[in-house]
């Protein structure tokens, strides 16, 4: 019997997020250069991707990659989104791990007068991915990360009205960030799972940078991805 290793995507939105992975993965890495994406891969299996901040950047990102290797015939059997988050209180505090059952587009629909949309009530496209199953579950076994809903957003949530109304439609929710569901997008359009993985960094409510935990966010990471990488690399892509 031959086993086949399942090469992994991991998009982040800055470089030092892709960093804090980094220093979770074997050697020093070395960067490869592709058409519109620069990676940093760390032994066989794994890509690392600085993608850019935002659904789009990060779709588009993504996607260039995973078409590249794609055409090299060499594809990944998984992407996974990670970075840091706004976590929602008390779900989620500052320095915790949240592992998203459900990625889900938060603001992409229509505002009316009678409340927030989606664009499947417009009867178009999708609004949540679901990464798989058992994969969810060994990850969070291993890392001990909160399991639940994780929103992509493309405005940070400023205000604790805004947190609430997003909670009120989103009851399982337990952090934002403004990746992930572009990321998905682009795994979903090549037919790869995908994870979603995020430290939280900051509360939602009431913009207040200066209470932004960046270097824990960061190093929860670190460890995070020392755990995670094991469960990757024995996951059996046919078991979802
Ligand atoms: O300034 C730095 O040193 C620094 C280091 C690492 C990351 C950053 C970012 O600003 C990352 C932006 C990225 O983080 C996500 N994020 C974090 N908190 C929230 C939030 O409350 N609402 C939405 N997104 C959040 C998001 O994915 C951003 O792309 C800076």
């Amino acid at each position: 019997m031959t086993t086949s290793r399942t090469r992994v995507l991991v998009a982040t939105a800055v470089p030092a997020e892709r960093d804090a992975v980094a220093r979770a993965l074997p050697g020093p890495g070395r960067e490869v250069r592709l058409p519109g994406v620069s990676l940093h891969r760390a032994g066989e299996s794994y890509d690392l991707l600085a993608a850019g901040v935002g659904p789009a950047l990060a779709a588009a990102s993504v996607s260039a990659a995973l078409t590249a290797a794609a055409l090299r015939g060499d594809p990944y059997g998984l992407v996974v989104s990670t970075g840091i988050a706004g976590g929602f209180a008390p779900a989620a505090p500052v320095g915790s791990l949240v592992l998203a059952d459900e990625i889900t587009a938060a603001d992409l629909g229509a505002e009316t007068a009678d409340g927030f949309l989606p664009v499947t009530e417009l009867g178009f496209g999708t609004v949540t991915h679901r990464p798989p199953e058992s994969l969810v579950r060994e990850t969070a076994a291993a890392t001990g990360a909160l399991t639940g809903v994780v929103l992509t957003v493309s405005t940070v949530t400023g205000t604790a009205a805004r947190a609430a109304a997003l909670r009120a439609l989103h009851p399982r929710a337990l952090a934002e960030a403004m990746e992930g569901f572009g990321v998905a997008e682009a795994a979903a359009a090549h037919g790869v799972p995908v994870l979603e993985i995020r430290a939280v960094s900051n509360p939602l409510g009431p913009r207040d940078r200066d209470a932004w935990r960046i270097g824990a966010a960061l190093a929860a990471l670190t460890t995070a991805f020392g755990k995670l990488t094991p469960v990757l690399e024995s996951w059996n892509p046919h078991d979802r």
